[in-house]
């Protein structure tokens, strides 16, 4: 593809592979963002927008945005600042996906218990800078000097092999359900941060015309991310119970209310976070709601 095919195009970075790429994808097609790429190729075009998406690795994503080479990316919010570029970049919308957290981690078996007791020692990890920055504090606070301080070594990954092999008394890494960790013999002494997909652009952009697409993509991602999460729920319920409905369903706003064809009911309508779902249906029934149903959002502006 020739420069000139990208002349005028919002340059859009989505991570190329790993954790974040299919969560990515199904995003991009949830706001209709319409592309076809070829032979794996790291540029397409989009076909029914004036963008062309840049497919990188997930830790260059922030130096790109921040520096003004892309206009809008998706990456973790955990790279961001490993990569030091939150004054760079501003962070649009949370994404929902990608949730893990940055923990120190430790043998199970062994005799550190807390982050004082492994400062100092040998700690192995893919974010050198959060990592260091974190132990840094530490070590002043326990005023340790010249070789009593942590000593930070970087690995591109398997982090959570390095005790085993003798290479650190510690490690910092990702954690999302644990396994990994559970089963290398690890646990988690502290957390440094939590972290998930975001949707970032620069903070001083450098083509100021894009903005109003950036705000047309900003908000239909906001609605992918906002169907995710949220489901409909309607039942129905006798007027009298309905205070005690409202208390268990206020709705995003209002519940919508509609009376029944010659009876002393009502159908309400609803929006309820989906991991509520359940424990809002058992309270509706123990209220004397009946016809509850759910129902997925494909899509949505709230
Ligand atoms: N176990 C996990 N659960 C949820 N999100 C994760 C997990 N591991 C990583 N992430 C998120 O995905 C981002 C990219 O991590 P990933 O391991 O895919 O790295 P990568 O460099 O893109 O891929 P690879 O390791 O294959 O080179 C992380 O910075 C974090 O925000
Ligand atoms: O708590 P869990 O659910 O087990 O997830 C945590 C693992 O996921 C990430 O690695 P990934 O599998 O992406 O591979 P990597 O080591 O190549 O980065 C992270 O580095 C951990 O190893």
């Amino acid at each position: 593809m020739n420069a000139e095919a990208l002349d005028g195009r919002l340059l859009f970075a989505i991570p190329k592979k790993g954790r974040l790429y299919e969560k990515c994808i199904e995003i991009l097609s949830g706001a209709d963002i319409q592309f076809r790429r070829h032979n794996r190729l790291d540029v397409c075009l989009v076909m029914n927008h004036p963008i062309a998406l840049v497919f990188l690795p997930a830790s260059d994503i922030p130096s790109f945005v921040g520096n003004g080479n892309v206009d809008l990316g998706i990456t973790g919010h955990d790279v961001i600042l490993e990569a030091n570029m939150q004054d760079k970049v501003t962070e649009i919308q949370r994404l929902g996906f990608g949730k893990c957290a940055l923990q120190v981690q430790a043998p199970e078996s062994g005799a550190i218990k807390t982050v004082q007791d492994l400062a100092g020692k040998r700690v192995v990890t893919s974010f050198e800078v959060l990592a260091g920055a974190y132990f840094d504090k530490i070590d002043n606070e326990l005023q340790l000097t010249g070789d009593n301080r942590t000593k930070i070594q970087y690995v591109g990954g398997s982090v959570e092999a390095a005790c085993a092999l003798g290479l650190a008394d510690g490690i910092v890494d990702l954690v999302e359900s644990g396994d990994t960790m559970r089963a290398a013999g690890l646990h988690a002494i502290a957390t440094l941060l939590d972290t998930e997909a975001v949707l970032i652009k620069s903070s001083v952009p450098k083509h100021a015309h894009h903005a109003p697409l950036i705000g047309l993509i900003t908000s239909r991602i906001a609605g992918v991310v906002a169907a995710s999460k949220y489901v409909v729920c309607t039942y129905n319920i006798s007027r009298d119970q309905l205070p005690a409905a409202i208390q268990v369903t206020p709705g995003r706003r209002a519940p919508t209310i509609s009376p029944l064809e010659g009876e002393n009911w009502v159908a309400v309508n609803i929006m309820i976070e989906k991991k509520q779902a359940a424990n809002t249906m058992d309270e509706l029934v123990k209220i004397g709601a009946t016809d509850i149903m759910i129902f997925n959002l494909d899509n949505c502006r709230v």
